[in-house]
Parts: C-alpha cells; structure tokens; sequence
C-alpha cells in the first residue's frame, strides 16, 4: 500500500472510531459524566451549587478508592508535598487519613489558612491522634473558647516562666548524660527520656515519682499506637494502645490529680515555688464563661495531647542535631568554640543563664533552624474547612480537611537552594516570610517554641562540652538517610572529654577522665 493511501485510511479509522466514542459519551448521560467525574479527580472539577457555583476545586488526584495516596506518603515523605506542588502548584487536592483533603504547598497559601483566613478552619488532629489521646484538646475547640484556654495554658511557657526553670531543665540534662561516658547509646531513646522528663515537669509537676514513671510508660505505648496503622485488633501497637495505655494513663492522671487536690490546691510544681503553674495544675483550675470547671475525661485528653506535642517533635529534633553534629566535624568544633567560649566566662558551678540562651548562642540556634528546615520533624498542621472558602478562583469545599504542608515549602529549591543539603549558614539572614514555618503561625502556632529551644541548647551546651562521640557500627536501624525522621535511632559512642583548663576556659582531652567539673 503506498504510504498516502495507507495514512488516509489510518486517519479516517482513527477518526471513525473517535467519531463513534464521542456520539456514545454524548448520547449516554451515564458515561458522560463518568468521564466528567474521572476529570475532576484528576484535575479539578467543579463545585455545582451554593454561592461558589461554578468555581473549581483545586486540581490534584485523589488516588486508590478508600486508600487515597496515604500509603504514597508514607513511602515519599516530604517528596510527596514537593512532586505534587511542582505538578499541581501551591494548592492542590488528594485522599489521605480517610479524608478528602486541600493541601497547601506554598508561603502564600499557608498564610492564607494559617493566619488570615484562620476562623474559617478548625485545628483537627490526625484521626489515630483523636481517637487514643482524645477529642477536648483544647486547640480543636472553636475559636474563642481556644483563645481563653490557649492565654492561661501559655504562663508556664512563656520567657518568664522559662527563665526561672533553667536549673530544672539543666539538672536534667546532665543527670541523661551522665550515664553516656564509655557507653554506647540510642540517641533517639536517649532523646526520648530527656525531652520527656523536661515534658513531666511542665505539664504534670509535682506528683510521687513513681507515678510519674508509670505515666511515662504508658504514655510511651499510647504514642507508639498514634504512629502505627490504625487495624484495632488484639496483638497490634494500636489496639493494644487505645484498650490498655490509655486506660493506664487516664487512672494514674487521676492518682496524681486526688494527691495534688490533698497538697497543695492543685497547682502545686517545682515552677509553683516560683509564683507560676504547671499545665495540669491551671487545667484543674480553669474554668469555662459560665464558671464551670473542665470534666475529668477533658484533662485526660489535654493532658495527653499536650505530653504529645511537647514530646514527639522535640525527641526526633534533638536527635537529627546530635546526627548532623557527628557527620560534620567542622560544624562541631565551630559549636563547641561558641560554648567553650560561653563556659569560659562563668565560675566553676554557675548555671546557664537566660542571657546566654538569647544572646550568646547565636550558632547552635541556626543549627536548630537548619535541623528543623531539613527534618521538617512536624511536616503538616492539619485543619477542617469549616464553610466552603473561596481562594484565587478555588473552592475548599466545607467538611474537607486541608493540609498545611511546611515541608512543601521548606524543602522547595525556589526558597532554599540545594534543600537536601545542610547549611545553617543559610539563616544568616532571615529567610522570606512564610517559607520557614516550622512551629506553624497564627492562632495555633506552637506553644512550646521558647521551650524546645531552652532544652536543645541546654542539652547540647553540656553535650560538646563534656563529651565526645562518633557513631557506632551500622547496626540495623543506625542508619537514616538524609531528610528523613529517624525511626529506629542513630547509635553513638561517647567518652568524658577532660576538664576545664583555666577559669578563663581552654579544654584539655583527657579520655575517660571522669570528674563532674567543667
Ligand atoms: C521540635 C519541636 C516542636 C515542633 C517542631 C513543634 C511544632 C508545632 C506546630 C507546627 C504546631 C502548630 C500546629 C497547627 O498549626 O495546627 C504546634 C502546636 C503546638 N505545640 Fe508544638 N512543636 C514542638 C515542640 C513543642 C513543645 C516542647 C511543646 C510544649 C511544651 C509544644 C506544644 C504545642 C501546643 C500545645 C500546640 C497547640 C497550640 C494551639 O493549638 O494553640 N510543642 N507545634
């Protein structure tokens, strides 16, 4: 067949058998708006009645039936933001955690939810963080009720507050450290103890020891199942959470509640001795508009949201630093010269003091900016759409929860060049606004800020004073790969590294030197 006769009669096929799909999309109603419906999974779609009749959702797909793209997630980490945004831009739609959702991926978008347009979305937690540590927390509550509870639950986080509990935090911090010299620890189980014990003291206060290390406990297993699939059947971390560790957790909140009701009028904690409260303490005191105060099962689930977030974040931040000082030497030894030079100047026992952590840090606080850039240890603040909410020509359909994905942006080339890459060099200067948003801003941004600072640079400042370390083997589990949240911890190898030369300072190596001063 000669090539023209053979393109002719290839197009006109072609062209009769498109002519006969369309006439049967046309004349079937049923597929025609099948065909419109896979569209708008794939690309939009748009909203049929009520006053934004018309507008379209954001484009996006919404994956596998009932799954969604949360397996995708799982899998792709932050790259799941970033490749959607490069393909969909900064708003777009998906499937995750059982919901339809809007993401948003960029500073402008995150603004918008987070602060200008914050009334018209209510802070929801993920649903395993609803359903085993409770639905009362009181950031999901409406917006007035938030702001009272928020204002009162913030005195023993605020500077002030803060200031008077660098001792305890201190105190902490060496006693954790204390049991590293010529051991090899879990830095992430390390970690956890430490950020935990600073946590107790903040939220649970005063209260017998051994109640509080039961607590612990079962606070630990009630987080494990926050992080696990939800499959409630005996024999899994979940089921095994929301039947047994709660239940724990609940009856020892309230054994340390009747003792703190017996000493002291409730508000009794080593911050109490200094005028202020724990977070425990005001939530048995406060009371609602009409003078009523929280029921039981209400603290249950503030108490253990608060420990939560107060917690998870701080652990995985402090140690992605501790990871990122053992696998670049230089950054250390400039950190260890800023706190060298810190310790110089006191006497022999003195106490870190506010000023130090404000002023004379400056480093180690861009390490902690970079760490959390590059961990994005909190990768999401997560919302409902309370009405629908029209932005740019979209539609965020009322009931769907939308996502604020604080890793989209900081891990984005545009704001920060070879964002894989560690460089705390790069906050040097203040980065562009809402491109950096680690703690989330607005209403809800986070409570505990000031806090995780005070307990990083405390934790660090003795860390590279007294010890040194390299990472031990590569056992299972020992390895992370970059941008990634540690899962299974990062093994280290520490020893005593000597004594302080002079009062002026200057540091000695002195292996397996076991003296406590510095
Ligand atoms: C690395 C450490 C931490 C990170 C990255 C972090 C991040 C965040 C983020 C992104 C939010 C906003 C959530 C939203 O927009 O819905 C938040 C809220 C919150 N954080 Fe943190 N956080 C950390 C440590 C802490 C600590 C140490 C505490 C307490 C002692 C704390 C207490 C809270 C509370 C209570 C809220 C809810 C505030 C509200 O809804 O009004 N966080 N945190």
């Amino acid at each position: 067949m000669a090539m023209r006769e053979w393109v002719d009669e290839t197009w006109t096929t072609t062209a009769a058998a498109a002519a006969c799909a369309m006439v049967l999309i046309m004349s079937a109603p049923f597929l025609k708006k099948l065909v419109v419906k896979i569209q708008d999974y794939a690309c939009g779609g748009t909203i049929e009645s009520g006053p934004y009749r018309g507008m379209r959702l954001p484009r996006g797909s919404m994956g596998l039936p009932m799954l969604g793209e949360s397996l995708t997630l799982k899998t792709q980490r932050h790259k799941f933001w970033t490749s959607r945004q490069q393909m969909y831009g900064d708003v777009f739609k998906t499937h995750l955690f059982g919901y339809p959702s809007i993401v948003v991926a960029g500073p402008e978008s995150a603004r918008f939810v987070m602060v200008d347009q914050a009334s018209s979305f209510r802070q929801r937690g993920l649903p395993t963080i609803e359903k085993l540590l409770g639905r009362s927390f009181f950031g999901y509550q409406h917006e007035k009720v938030h702001a009272n509870f928020r204002k009162i639950l913030h005195g023993p986080l605020l500077p002030e507050s803060l200031e008077r509990s660098i001792p305890i935090v201190e105190a902490i911090a060496i006693d954790i450290l204390k049991h590293w010299d010529g051991k090899t620890v879990n830095t992430l189980e390390e970690a956890k103890k430490y950020v935990f014990k600073v946590a107790m003291e903040f939220v649970i206060g005063a209260a017998p020891q051994h109640e509080k290390e039961e607590l612990t406990r079962a606070c630990e297993h009630l987080i494990r199942g926050v992080s696990s699939l939800p499959i409630n059947v005996p024999g899994t971390n979940y089921y095994k959470a929301l039947k047994e560790s709660r239940k724990k957790a609940c009856a020892l909140l309230d054994k340390i509640m009747s003792f703190r009701s017996l000493q002291d009028g409730n508000m009794g904690s080593v911050l109490n001795n200094n005028g202020g409260g724990d977070i425990l303490g005001l939530m048995m005191t406060l009371e609602d508009e009409n003078g009523c105060k929280l029921k039981v099962e209400e603290i249950y689930d503030n108490v253990l949201t608060f420990l939560y977030a107060a917690y998870d974040p701080s652990a995985a931040a402090l140690c992605w630093m501790i990871k990122i000082l053992t696998e670049h030497s230089d950054l250390l030894a400039e950190v260890r010269a800023e706190h060298e030079m810190i310790s110089g100047k006191k006497s022999y026992d003195e106490n870190i003091k506010w000023y130090d952590i404000k002023e004379q840090m400056q480093l180690t606080i861009r390490v902690i900016k970079e760490t959390l850039r590059i961990a994005n240890v909190v990768e999401f603040s997560y919302r409902e759409a309370l009405e629908e909410v029209p932005y740019k020509g979209m539609v965020f359909p009322k009931g769907w929860r939308v996502i604020v994905a604080h890793a989209a942006y900081q891990m984005n080339s545009k704001y920060f060049p070879r964002p894989e890459e560690f460089d705390s060099s790069r906050f040097r200067v203040q980065p562009k606004l809402f491109t950096f948003t680690p703690f989330g801003s607005g209403p809800h941004a986070c409570m505990g800020r000031e806090l995780l600072h005070l307990q990083l640079l405390v934790f660090i400042h003795h860390l590279v004073l007294k010890y040194s370390w390299e990472q031990h083997g590569n056992e299972e589990g020992s390895e992370f790969t970059p941008v990634h949240v540690p899962k299974g911890g990062f093994p280290i190898h520490v020893k005593r590294r000597g004594k302080r030369q002079s009062f002026e300072g200057g540091w000695k190596e002195e292996s397996g030197h076991q003296s406590e001063a510095y």
